[in-house]
């Protein structure tokens, strides 16, 4: 280890949070075990406790309050608590705490319930998307991502339940964050009695605070009076759960993967015991690594497995994502290899040693040629810090960086650059629209977007026909598309298949197109994972087959055996079941009812093209390696080998996304005839200057 590894100069200080005795604190790692009284004495070493009635003071007193604390301080899963025990969720109030993560607000959830000693999804409850765990009227802190907080906003725009809105994990300022800061700061100028919290280990405090500073002059009359203190609180909550040695590699590496499985193998044959968790990027790196540490060198080490690896990445079924927080069997150590949805807010209570690759995937938008990709991209510091924070939580823990200390304090750069700043706009707008807020570009964004990411959008919209001349939303159209929680060009799709009499089957398309993948693909059985498949496909592409599975799984019953003998990911099956009586439930509540085309293939199609005409693409000619031009922009796109068209290549095909990895892949393709793009979009194949009315 010694030869690889040089320990940071900025090693933290030692332990803070001690027993009585004055040595570390070594806790049960099974909270099943966890008696109250336990829970409670755990509650009270956190260090945010010593700021219990400094917060509560101060959110009192102040309409904002930014509480920076380290990691694993305790500001998620106390301060809720310490509002709650103070009377803010008292008469039917609710206190938010918002997460931009849907696993952390599963698991923060959970973890509140458990030292509240209640059920969750009653007194603590929790909502993401397709998913809520609350009872009206019953639920006092409810722990919910910030997209989800944005859409009850439509139908409460004051969002009037809420007594406080915890904005937690601030400094991620992905899309969602960064439009709930704009619109939480509008409803604090009509609402007095609502208080914001803005935490985070990791933010620029002051800046923040001079956003949230509101003048007098600026808030409505009727709200002047019964102000509470407008200049934003700033609180620091010192201390820390436990020391964490980071390490930097003495040069920098050329293959971060291998390096990443050999810092584990080395931890595994050097360290004491503990469970690593491993920072990678995105599914196929995380595959390859666990590959190479179960087959490969668990073999040429000759070792039984004494290694459980497990993969973590938010395309991972439920039931294989709840297997991190099982401890790991007796003898094994538990090695868990994830993306930055680990990043954030979760304690995973094992773990002990963080192995940090320095990359992630990231969102980057090109208005030029309106492609939104997934690129491996170097993260921030911010994000280093929150990596390391995730050992440390129960007892003293390493952080191994697999960059060079130099590259740390020189060249990683302090922050990531906002979402905003790098995705297509179009859900943005739409969202913001139906809110009401017309003056996009003159928004009071805490960043703003680019000018030419907003004229794409706008340009998308106004070619779906969801925003009108004046960009404004449509009616029906713009306000019915706000209203799903989907994607705009599948509610496009969707609400246009209602009039084409083929929602029955494009409401299951939807449903199918809102979990990551419905195949599981096992290694060292692809020729079996293939001929599974071919007993779905069709010519038409991916879409058709996805209602032939979805026909098959009805047929057998809901089968798991089913499921399991086909390829099928059975818990993605559930959740599409559960997704599309959802988008029914909606689609009835807009008064529209389910149609079916009876095997209409080519009116399917159709309905398809009238969300997706953007995303057209031509095989170019003399192409044997079966090479695409979008219509739009004649960016080179291929079709990605998960579908069912790979290889067959038809002349022209709709895709629903784009993922970069070697190449741009087009993902869920369906062939088309060129004819019924125009057919369906005249508009925009005609469409050579955005509309001057729209800006
Ligand atoms: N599920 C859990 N199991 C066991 N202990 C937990 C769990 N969740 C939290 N804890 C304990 O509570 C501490 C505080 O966690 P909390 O998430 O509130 O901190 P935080 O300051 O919000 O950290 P972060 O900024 O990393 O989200 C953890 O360090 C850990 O000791």
């Amino acid at each position: 280890m010694s030869k690889y590894w040089k320990p940071g100069s900025d090693r933290p200080t030692p332990v803070l949070v001690d027993d009585e005795e004055g040595g570390v604190l070594f806790v049960s790692t099974s909270s099943s075990s966890s008696s109250s009284s336990q829970l409670e004495r755990l509650r009270q070493r956190l260090p945010v406790y010593k700021y219990r009635d400094a917060i509560l003071y101060l959110v009192e007193n102040h309409a904002t309050t930014i509480i920076v604390g380290e990691t694993g301080s305790g500001k998620t899963t106390q301060i809720p608590q310490y509002l709650k025990e103070a009377g803010w969720a008292e008469g039917g109030r609710v206190i938010a705490c918002t997460q931009p993560r849907r696993l952390a607000v599963q698991s923060v959830a959970s973890r509140v319930a458990e030292e509240m000693g209640v059920t969750l999804g009653e007194e603590v409850g929790y909502a993401i998307r397709f998913e809520d765990q609350t009872k009206p009227g019953l639920t006092m802190v409810k722990f919910l991502t910030d997209g989800v907080l944005i859409r009850e906003m439509m139908d409460d725009p004051l969002l009037t339940k809420y007594s406080v809105i915890m904005v937690d994990e601030a400094h991620e300022r992905s899309l969602s964050t960064d439009i709930l800061l704009g619109l939480l700061k509008k409803i604090q100028r009509r609402r007095p009695d609502l208080r914001l919290i803005i935490s985070s280990a990791t933010i620029e405090a002051k800046s923040m605070a001079s956003f949230y500073h509101i003048r007098k002059k600026n808030l409505r009359n009727d709200a002047i009076d019964a102000v509470p203190n407008q200049e934003p609180a700033i609180l620091s909550v010192e201390g820390k759960g436990y020391t964490v040695e980071i390490h930097y590699v003495e040069e920098p590496v050329s293959d971060y993967l291998q390096a990443a499985v050999e810092t584990v193998l080395s931890i595994h044959d050097n360290e004491g015991p503990g469970d690593v968790l491993v920072f990678l990027t995105g599914q196929d790196d995380i595959e390859a690594a666990v590959k190479m540490l179960t087959d490969e060198y668990n073999h040429s080490r000759g070792r039984s497995s004494d290694l459980l690896v497990l993969p973590l990445y938010s395309g991972l079924p439920r039931s294989d994502q709840d297997l991190i927080f099982a401890p790991a069997p007796r003898g094994k150590r538990k090695v868990v290899i994830s993306t930055n949805i680990a990043e954030t807010s979760l304690t995973l209570e094992g773990v002990v040693y963080v192995v940090d690759s320095s990359f992630s995937k990231q969102k980057f938008y090109n208005p030029i040629s309106d492609i939104e990709s997934l690129v491996t991209a170097p993260i921030s510091k911010a994000s280093a810090r929150q990596r390391a924070g995730r050992a440390g939580r129960l007892r003293p823990g390493k952080c191994f960086r697999l960059y060079t200390e130099e590259y740390y304090l020189k060249d990683m750069p302090s922050e990531g650059i906002p979402e905003m700043q790098r995705s297509n706009l179009v859900s943005c707008i739409i969202q913001m629209k139906a809110l009401g807020i017309d003056n996009i570009l003159g928004f009071d964004w805490l960043s703003s977007p680019s000018a030419e990411a907003m004229v794409r959008a706008l340009e998308v919209l106004y070619s779906l026909g969801i925003l009108d001349e004046d960009a404004k939303l449509t009616s029906p159209l713009g306000f019915q598309v706000a209203e799903l929680p989907l994607e705009p060009m599948v509610s496009n799709m969707l609400l246009s298949s209602c009039e084409m009499g083929c929602s029955e089957e494009v409401v299951t398309i939807a449903a199918m197109l809102s979990v990551q993948s419905i195949w599981v693909s096992m290694r060292g059985v692809q020729k079996e994972f293939d001929e599974a498949k071919l007993r779905f496909a069709v010519a038409e592409g991916d879409h058709v087959t996805y209602l032939n599975v979805y026909k098959g799984f009805l047929k057998s019953g809901k089968s798991s055996q089913w499921c399991y003998r086909n390829f099928i990911n059975y818990q993605a099956m559930k959740k599409v079941i559960d997704i599309r009586e959802q988008l029914v439930r909606f689609l009835k509540r807009l008064g529209l009812t389910l149609k079916s085309c009876e095997g209409d293939l080519k009116m399917l199609r159709k309905a398809i093209i009238s969300g997706f005409f953007a995303h057209a693409c031509q095989l170019a000619e003399y192409s044997p390696n079966g090479m695409y031009k979008t219509l739009r922009s004649s960016q080179e796109v291929y079709i990605h080998p998960s579908s069912v068209l790979f290889r067959v290549n038809p002349k022209c095909v709709v895709y629903h996304s784009l993922v970069l990895t070697d190449k741009q892949y087009m993902r869920n393709v369906i062939a088309v005839d060129p004819a019924w793009l125009i057919e369906a979009a005249p508009h925009f194949y005609q469409l050579r200057k955005p509309n001057p009315a729209l800006f």
